[in-house]
């Protein structure tokens, strides 16, 4: 379980106390206002933010003493954060290894990978001989491969045009259930994962105002709030 506990940041124009937790192998969607503190949570949980107080813990462990690259954390930007030089299979196995130097065993599992996310064939194509949903699933293998338990997905799809953006969301979905991780998911769009998701949290003004199942949080009081909202962004 994911378990954030009272954790704060200040800054000057901004400030943010979260609390929210979520269970093991669970797909936690996160929606709220832009500027509400979305990318900021994940930020926090990923390390790239430290809180000034309170407590960060996954499975027990204690996250917020130890860096990023040291956390069991694996993230995907909206941006994918490709290498423009290396193929898809190799930006695939800087997940997994980051010397690139891989085993045979290793070659398999990337292929693999690549298969599980619908680019068999792709793999010695570079970035920029991509469409955008083709690069977010080679970022999405990535994040996959490296075998990281909690998986943090920043908008991730939200430059694709909406059908492939569903496929993308499906394909998430599927492939948790090839491998249990715990994902964690920003979206504008909540109506597109309301099916997959077990949990929806509503991110505003730096807090965590509701967290619940997706059906009860956009078809309880808070509905009509986040419609406003999600239009908004
Ligand atoms: N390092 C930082 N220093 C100062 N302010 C920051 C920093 N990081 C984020 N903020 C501020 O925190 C607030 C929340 O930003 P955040 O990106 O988390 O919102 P969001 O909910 O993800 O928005 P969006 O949906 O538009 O992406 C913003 O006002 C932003 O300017």
């Amino acid at each position: 379980m994911l378990v954030i506990e009272n954790c704060r940041l200040t800054w000057p124009d901004f400030s943010a106390d979260y609390s929210m937790r979520v269970d093991k192998g669970d797909l936690c969607a996160v929606i709220g206002p832009s500027g509400g503190g979305k990318t900021t949570l994940l930020h926090m949980i990923a390390g790239f933010e430290t809180p000034e107080s309170g407590t960060l813990t996954f499975e027990g462990q204690n996250l917020l003493p130890l860096e990023p690259a040291k956390r069991p954390v694996a993230i995907v930007f909206q941006d994918h954060n490709l290498f423009p030089h290396l193929t898809a299979a190799q930006n695939v196995a800087l997940g997994l290894r980051p010397s690139l130097r891989l085993t045979d065993e290793e070659r398999v599992l990337i292929d693999d990978m690549l298969d599980a996310v619908g680019l068999k064939g792709f793999d010695t194509r570079k970035p920029g001989e991509m469409s955008g949903g083709q690069r977010q699933r080679v970022a999405l293998a990535r994040a996959l491969v490296s075998g990281r338990p909690l998986i943090l997905l920043d908008e991730p799809f939200s430059s694709l045009d909406p059908g492939l953006r569903r496929d993308m969301i499906q394909l998430v979905g599927e492939l948790r259930r090839k491998r249990p991780v715990t994902i964690l998911m920003t979206i504008h769009t909540p109506e597109d994962v309301a099916d997959l998701a077990d949990q929806m949290v509503f991110v505003a003004d730096g807090k965590v105002v509701a967290s619940d199942v997706p059906s009860a949080i956009l078809g309880g009081p808070l509905g009509a709030k986040i419609a406003a909202a999600v239009s908004n962004t």
